[in-house]
């Protein structure tokens, strides 16, 4: 019996990578009763039949998972916003933030289309605005930023951003030979243009990136109003503070994290994002 990490499934063989060998294993029948299926991602215990052959005996309890790309054990996710051509958008920015938050997963924020810088005033307000929450950097198409590549050892990485905003040529830059396999493998099997991509966490850095761009647009359909308060991580440092252990830090007296906006430890537009966020799910929620 062995564990490993499932980095590819395709027809209904799931390819188990363990000490740096690749096993071509089957579920069986076993994960048909309870309706689990494995997923890329996953850490498994398998059983080697033969060589490179075998099948998986135990579904490791995930730390999170995601639907696109669909993709588990997540450890970061690197959310992509070009600063022009779409134009940057601190309320964008912060959905697909609090979007990752709220998956228990470490968001990364990577400003694409460096090139095109002409507003140093935004340059500075990003920075100002995230740069004490989160990892930000910044890159361009053309420029290989080794810094970023630093980030990527010993994790499993996704990338997300809204359309248009440079994903696929942020990972063509940090790994030119993945266009080249997908290119490759697309052809070899005849299928054309519309053929479903099908995710593959490939190496990058001394660990793992999914090959294929994951969400861009985002819905809060499964997180709960009271809850979206703790996906502002710097909301975090003051919380416990308000007056009100169910303060939702809209009108309730004595609010930390109202006290934080008045003296600038928490930003206006976080806080504002917060606010549309908030009103979105309780909005939905009435609804029903
Ligand atoms: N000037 C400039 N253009 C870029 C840069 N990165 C990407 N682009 C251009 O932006 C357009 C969109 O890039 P993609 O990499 O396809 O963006 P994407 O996020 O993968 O887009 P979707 O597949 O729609 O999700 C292309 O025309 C790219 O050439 C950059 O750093 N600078
Ligand atoms: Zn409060």
């Amino acid at each position: 019996m062995h564990t490993g990490r499932i980095i590819k499934a395709l027809s209904g063989f799931y390819y188990v990578e363990f000490n740096g060998a690749l096993y071509q294993t089957r579920a069986r029948g076993l994960f048909r009763k309870t309706e689990e299926s494995p997923l890329v991602g996953d850490i498994v215990d398998f059983q080697i039949e033969n060589v490179t052959d075998g099948y998986i005996t135990k579904i490791h309890p995930r730390e999170n998972e995601l639907v696109r790309p669909t993709v588990a054990n997540i450890d970061q996710v690197l959310i992509t916003m070009s600063l022009k051509t779409p134009a940057f958008s601190f309320y964008l920015l912060d959905r697909f933030l609090a979007y990752v938050e709220a998956h228990d997963i470490e968001p990364v924020v990577v400003i694409t289309k460096m090139d095109l810088a002409d507003d140093d005033d935004l340059i500075d307000k990003i920075k100002d605005t995230y740069g004490a929450i989160y990892p930000v950097f910044f890159t361009s198409q053309d420029e290989m930023n080794n810094d970023l590549l630093n980030i990527f050892e010993n994790k499993v990485t996704v990338l997300s951003g809204q359309s248009g905003v440079g994903k696929s040529s942020l990972l063509n830059t940090l790994l030119p030979e993945l266009e080249l396999k997908t290119d490759e493998i697309s052809s070899a099997l005849n299928r054309g243009k519309h053929t479903t991509r099908h995710v593959e966490l490939v190496d990058i850095g001394g660990g793992l990136i999914a090959d294929t761009p994951g969400f861009s647009t985002i819905e809060f359909t499964e997180i709960d109003k009271y809850n979206i308060k703790y996906c502002f991580k710097e909301f975090n440092d003051y919380q416990n503070q308000c007056k009100f252990r169910e303060c939702m830090h809209i009108n309730e007296p004595k609010c930390a994290v109202k006290e934080a906006l008045q003296n600038g430890g928490i930003k206006q537009s976080r806080y504002d994002s917060y606010l549309a966020i908030h009103e979105e799910i309780s909005n939905r929620k009435e609804r029903y």
